[in-house]
């Protein structure tokens, strides 16, 4: 569970009454989620989700993540929208924590991913980068090729004892992967979501049955980066079943629907190989760091960093985009 920060009844009330969102009248911490603390508020305004921003978050970067929500949810993408107080002001602090408050976005994330979910994906993704063209903040991505050595290197006095020989295999996937990323300035970039995952996907069912997009949410990993690896991200997290296998259906539909909403270039098609081999590098990364470092015990679940090791693979001996679906 993630509430790392217990918020008292009375510094709540205290807090909301800066705000014009009326009485508080019941409120319930969120089990799910690993990086901050989030909690439910039910107001007299409506509903709400407070978050406090815990260790992992640089504070110094939550103007950029706030501004980027606004101005998406500005230009009618369903993100969760900053709320400001009577000052103006969303970026607060609560029990000693940056905090914000959020509008509450409807809708439930799949636990199992159906083909039906990925051209609505796509699509929403794609929206989501047309929306964020004329935002003009910039946030380097600090999980990006230039993170990957110093991460790596973080994990090199333990990794193996999570498979043995596997540092030599994540330093050769490395130096592979820098020879052949695309060259600054060759692909279009923009501001790019970064952990599009299941469960920052919400959906409700729209006529006929078929889920549709009812918000995105989790944007504290979001920079400005290439926008294919965005998608490259989502391959790596939507399309693959639960026994390893790359599911090319839901790849094309993904893509085909991201494609139809803004037209990916052939180079950008050609690189989608490429940026899923880094997709699956970054997240193997950060799960072995987390599996290395989490004391036994602690409060998150920690995920399985080899279930990235096995996506790298494929996509390391993928013929080329059409095999990905591309
Ligand atoms: N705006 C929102 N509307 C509705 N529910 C939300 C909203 N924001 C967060 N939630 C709920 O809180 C849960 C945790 O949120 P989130 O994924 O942002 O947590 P986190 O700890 O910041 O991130 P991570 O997923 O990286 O661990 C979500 O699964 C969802 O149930
Ligand atoms: N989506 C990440 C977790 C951090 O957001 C993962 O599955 O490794």
């Amino acid at each position: 569970m993630a509430v790392y920060t217990e918020v008292s009844d009375e510094a709540l009330r205290a807090f909301l009454a800066e705000y014009e969102l009326g009485e508080l009248r019941a409120y319930r911490g969120i089990a799910e989620g690993v990086e901050n603390s989030n909690y439910a508020l039910q107001t007299g305004a409506g509903d709400f989700i407070l978050t406090l921003y815990e260790k992992r978050v640089d504070p110094a970067e939550l103007p950029y993540f706030l501004g980027l929500m606004q101005h998406l949810a500005a230009r009618g993408l369903a993100c969760p929208q900053p709320v400001a107080a009577r000052d103006g002001q969303a970026l607060r602090r609560l029990a000693g924590r940056p905090a914000a408050i959020c509008t509450f976005l409807p809708g439930v994330w799949p636990r199992r991913v159906r083909p039906e979910h990925c051209a609505p994906l796509g699509e929403a993704l794609a929206r989501l980068h047309a929306a964020g063209a004329d935002f003009p903040g910039r946030r380097p991505n600090a999980l990006g090729p230039a993170g990957w050595a110093p991460l790596l290197d973080r994990c090199r006095a333990q990794g193996d004892a999570v498979q043995p020989g596997l540092i030599a295999q994540l330093d050769a996937a490395l130096a592979g992967l820098l020879a052949a990323w695309p060259a600054a300035g060759a692909l279009p970039e923009g501001q790019i979501h970064a952990d599009l995952f299941p469960d920052n996907v919400f959906f409700l069912e729209g006529p006929g049955g078929q889920p549709q997009v009812s918000g995105l949410i989790d944007f504290y990993f979001a920079c400005t980066d290439l926008l294919a690896y965005d998608l490259a991200v989502c391959l790596n997290a939507w399309c693959f079943e639960p026994d390893g296998a790359y599911n090319v259906t839901k790849a094309r539909a993904l893509i085909g629907a991201y494609h139809r909403q803004r037209p990916l270039s052939a180079a950008e098609r050609a690189a989608l190989p490429v940026l899923c081999r880094g997709a699956a590098l970054r997240f193997l990364l950060t799960r072995l760091y987390d599996w290395t470092t989490t004391p036994p015990g602690a409060l998150v679940t920690r995920k399985d960093p080899l279930e990235y090791l096995r996506k790298l693979r494929f996509f390391s001996t993928a013929s080329g985009p059409e095999a990905l679906g591309g």
